[in-house]
C-alpha cells in the first residue's frame, strides 16, 4: 500500500480533459447490446430493436364513429322537416359483428360505435336525429334532413395502412407504442437488452447500510444510490458489495467484474490520496486510462479506463462528485447501449432564482431545484453543493451548468440547466 514517502510524482501530474472531451470518450465504448424477446406488457421504457411494420390496416374494417344508422346519403336528399323519408332497416350490427347484408338505396342497418360499416352504406347518422317505426313486421328509419356522405364513418387504415413502418429501430416505448403494439397484436416485442452494470464502492470506512454506526465510520450511501440510478437509466445493476482500500483485492475485483459485466463503476479512491487505490489501479496499466481528471466540479477526479473493450468508470467517492459523475459519464453510456438516441441529460434555459457567488477555474454543475412561476422556468441553487455533501442530492431536479471563472451570477441571470429525470418536485 502507499505511503506518503513513496508517493509517485506522476499521481499528481493529470492531464485535465474538457467534459465533452472525456463524454466523447466514454461513449466510443458503449456499444449497442444483443436484442431480446419480452412480452408487451414488460416493454415500457425499452428501446426497439427492430422497426415494427403494420401486418394489418388499422383500423381493420370501416367503422361507425355513433350508435346510429349506416345508410346511403344520396336517399336522404329530398328529406325536409316535413317531408321524412322512410328507409327499412334490414340489419341490426352491434360491435363485433359483421353485416349481414349490403346496403342498397331504400335500406339501412342499425349500428353501434366502433361496429363495422356494412357495404354499401356510406354515411352513418347518430341515432338522436333519427325516428323510427314499424309496419307489416317490417322496421324503418325516418330523416327529416338530408345527409352529408362519409359522415361518422373511419376508414379502413385511416390510422395506419397495411404494411407502413409503425416504430423504428431504435424508438423507446411507452404507452402510446404499446396501444399501438397491441392494436396490432404484436404482443412480444424485440428490445435491446439491458446493460448490465456491475458496481462497488471502495473504501475502509464503509459500512453496510443495516450496519449500526461505528467510530470513524460511514455507512455506504453511494452503492444504493448508483444503484438506483443504473436502475433509472434502464440498466440492470449487479451490486458487488463495498470493499476495503486494498489494491489487490481491488485488482480482482475489477477484473472479475469486467469478465461477467458490460461496464462496471466503482466509487471511492480516485484522488491523490495514500489509500486511492483505484486511481492507481487505473494508472498502472496507463494505456487502458482514458482520463483520470475532468475540467469540472464536483467530480474533477472521475477516471475512466478500457479493458477488453469494456468501460471501467472509477467514479469519486465524495458523494455529490459520484452523482454528477455517473450523470455526465455513465448515463449516456447506459443509454447508448439500449439504442437511445438522445442519451445526454437534455439541456434547458433558466433564470437564475437567487444569486450564485462560487467562482471557480473549472466548470460547475451546480445542484438546483426548479421552478415554474409565471410562465418562466427558475432554477434555485441548493443551499450547501460541496462535492463532499448528500443531503442536497434529492432536493435536485436539474445541475446548473456555471462556466469557468464566470464572475459570480447574480438572481435573474439566465442559465444553462441540465435536467434531470423525473418530475419536479412540489
Ligand atoms: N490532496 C488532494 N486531496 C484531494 C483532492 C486533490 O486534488 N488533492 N481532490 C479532492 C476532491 S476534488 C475529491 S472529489 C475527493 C475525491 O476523493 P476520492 O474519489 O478519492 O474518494 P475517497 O477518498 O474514497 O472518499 C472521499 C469522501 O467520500 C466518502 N465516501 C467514499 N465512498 C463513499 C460511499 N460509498 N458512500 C458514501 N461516502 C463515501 C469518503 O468517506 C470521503 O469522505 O478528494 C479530495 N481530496
Ligand atoms: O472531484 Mo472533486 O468533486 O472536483 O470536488
Ligand atoms: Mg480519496
Amino acid at each position: 500500500m502507499n505511503s506518503r514517502q513513496d508517493t509517485p510524482d506522476h499521481k499528481f501530474h493529470r492531464k485535465a480533459l474538457q467534459v465533452k472531451e472525456a463524454q466523447a470518450r466514454v461513449i466510443e465504448y458503449a456499444k449497442l447490446l444483443d436484442g431480446e424477446e419480452v412480452p408487451l406488457n414488460q416493454s415500457c421504457g425499452r428501446f426497439l430493436a427492430e422497426p415494427v411494420i403494420a401486418p394489418h390496416p388499422f383500423p381493420a374494417f370501416n367503422r361507425s364513429g355513433m350508435d346510429g344508422y349506416a345508410l346511403i346519403a344520396g336517399d336522404t336528399k329530398d328529406c325536409g322537416q316535413d317531408r321524412v323519408v322512410w328507409l327499412e332497416v334490414v340489419d341490426d350490427i352491434p360491435c363485433g359483428a359483421v353485416p349481414a347484408v349490403s346496403i342498397t338505396s331504400g335500406t339501412a342497418a342499425r349500428i353501434m360505435t366502433g361496429a363495422q360499416v356494412p357495404e354499401g352504406a356510406d354515411t352513418v347518422v347518430m341515432l338522436e336525429i333519427t325516428e323510427t317505426r314499424e309496419e307489416g313486421g317490417k322496421s324503418f328509419v325516418g330523416l327529416r334532413k338530408p345527409q352529408q356522405a362519409g359522415r361518422n364513418i373511419t376508414q379502413e387504415g385511416f390510422e395506419l395502412k397495411e404494411g407502413e413502418l409503425v416504430l423504428s429501430a431504435g424508438w423507446k416505448i411507452a404507452a402510446g407504442e404499446i396501444a399501438a403494439l397491441a392494436a396490432l397484436g404484436v404482443h412480444t416485442v424485440k428490445v435491446l437488452r439491458r446493460p448490465k452494470i456491475g458496481i462497488f464502492a471502495t473504501g475502509t470506512e464503509l459500512l453496510e447500510v443495516d450496519e449500526p454506526l461505528q467510530p470513524g465510520k460511514i455507512r455506504n450511501s453511494n452503492s444504493p444510490m448508483l444503484e438506483a440510478l443504473v436502475r433509472e437509466t434502464g440498466g440492470e445493476p449487479v451490486m458487488l458489495g463495498a470493499i476495503i482500500d486494498d489494491l489487490e483485492l481491488a485488482r480482482s475485483k475489477v477484473q472479475m467484474a469486467l469478465d461477467s459485466y458490460d461496464m462496471v463503476i466503482t466509487t471511492g479512491g480516485v484522488s491523490v490520496g495514500d489509500y486511492d487505490i483505484m486511481g492507481d489501479l487505473v494508472r498502472e496499466n496507463s494505456g487502458d486510462m482514458l482520463f483520470n481528471k475532468v475540467t469540472m466540479r464536483p467530480g474533477s477526479v472521475t477516471t475512466a479506463a478500457v479493458r477488453g473493450g469494456k468501460l471501467l468508470l472509477a467514479l469519486s467517492g465524495n458523494p455529490g462528485a459520484c452523482f454528477v459523475g455517473f450523470q455526465l459519464f455513465a448515463r449516456p453510456v447506459i443509454s447508448l447501449m439500449q439504442g437511445a438516441t438522445l442519451p445526454f441529460l437534455p439541456e434547458w434555459t433558466a433564470v437564475l432564482g437567487a444569486d450564485y457567488s462560487k467562482v471557480n477555474n473549472y466548470t460547475r454543475y451546480v445542484r438546483a431545484r426548479l421552478e415554474f412561476r409565471d410562465g418562466c422556468l427558475y432554477a434555485y441553487p441548493a443551499a450547501i453543493d460541496e462535492s463532499s455533501v448528500m443531503v442536497t442530492i434529492k432536493d435536485s431536479d436539474c445541475l446548473i451548468v456555471v462556466p469557468p471563472e464566470e464572475r459570480g451570477l447574480s438572481t435573474g441571470a439566465k442559465v444553462r440547466v441540465l435536467k434531470l429525470p423525473g418530475e419536479l418536485q412540489g
